[in-house]
């Protein structure tokens, strides 16, 4: 007996096109990303895959992505919960800021330290400035809570009340689940999952539009670890340009 979660990162957004520093900012889905997401929703429906619920984000680009996908897949009309706790990774003072530009001025190091290491966050942003979401009305009810920067520990730390007290229920009344979130904050899910390293975890990066697969035992072990891409040849080279960013 195996519990069945579905991983989706949403296809690529403008901003993924453009090589920016995106996290909470709401921009749509690209072109390719739509298709991304029609071909994940192939792959979905091909392997006999049946979500019987979806979890997603409260942006854009992950609700237009499982709406795709579960549409090419005959399930648009699952259930669907969402949540500002899998939203992506709050990318503080970068947000809006182009990666190669970024990765120019200040150096390798402090770049990868910004994008992957665990538990250093980027500048917080100002709440008065472009990219804020300070006044977002989605985010009203967060007060304090509401993030303006955040490490992959801080995401951890938001979205595991989530995994816990949303997720984990419905897996365990033996739901088909579908996760659409994002880069970073399926990071902190696989981390959880995996219970991979603090150090390990900065060199795994999630590719746009590709379904990965856990079955996961009565402790919600991965009974593959690292789950199982339905198009593994293509999340390999699609998680290797993620990594390339900004070079
Ligand atoms: O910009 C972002 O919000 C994320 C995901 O697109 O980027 P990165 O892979 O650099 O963490």
């Amino acid at each position: 007996m195996t519990y069945t979660l579905c991983l989706l990162r949403h296809g690529e957004s403008d901003w993924n096109a453009k090589n920016l520093f995106t996290g909470w900012v709401d921009v749509p889905l690209s072109e390719k990303g739509r298709a991304e997401a029609v071909y994940s929703g192939e792959l979905i429906r091909d392997v006999g895959l049946r979500p019987d619920v979806v979890h997603t984000s409260l942006l854009r680009r992950a609700i237009s992505t499982s709406n795709i996908a579960l549409d090419v897949a005959d399930r648009h009309w699952i259930p669907v919960r969402r949540s500002w706790r899998l939203n992506e990774r709050h990318y503080g003072a970068l947000q809006g800021k182009d990666k190669k530009a970024t990765l120019q001025e200040f150096g390798e190091e402090q770049f990868m330290t910004w994008r992957r290491s665990y538990d250093v966050p980027p500048p917080a942003i100002e709440p008065d400035t472009q990219f804020s979401q300070a006044g977002d009305v989605r985010y009203a009810d967060l007060g304090d809570e509401a993030p303006r920067t955040e490490c992959l520990k801080d995401v951890i730390a938001r979205f595991l009340p989530y995994w816990n007290d949303a997720i984990v229920p419905d897996l365990t009344a033996n739901k088909t689940v579908l996760v659409v979130a994002h880069g970073n904050s399926l990071r902190a899910l696989v981390k959880h999952l995996d219970n991979v390293s603090d150090g390990d975890i900065v060199g795994l990066n999630i590719p746009t539009g590709m379904p990965l697969v856990y079955r996961l035992d009565e402790n919600l072990v991965p009974t593959v670890a690292g789950g199982e891409y339905l198009d593994p040849h293509a999340a390999a080279a699609a998680a290797e340009a993620v990594a390339n960013q900004g070079r």
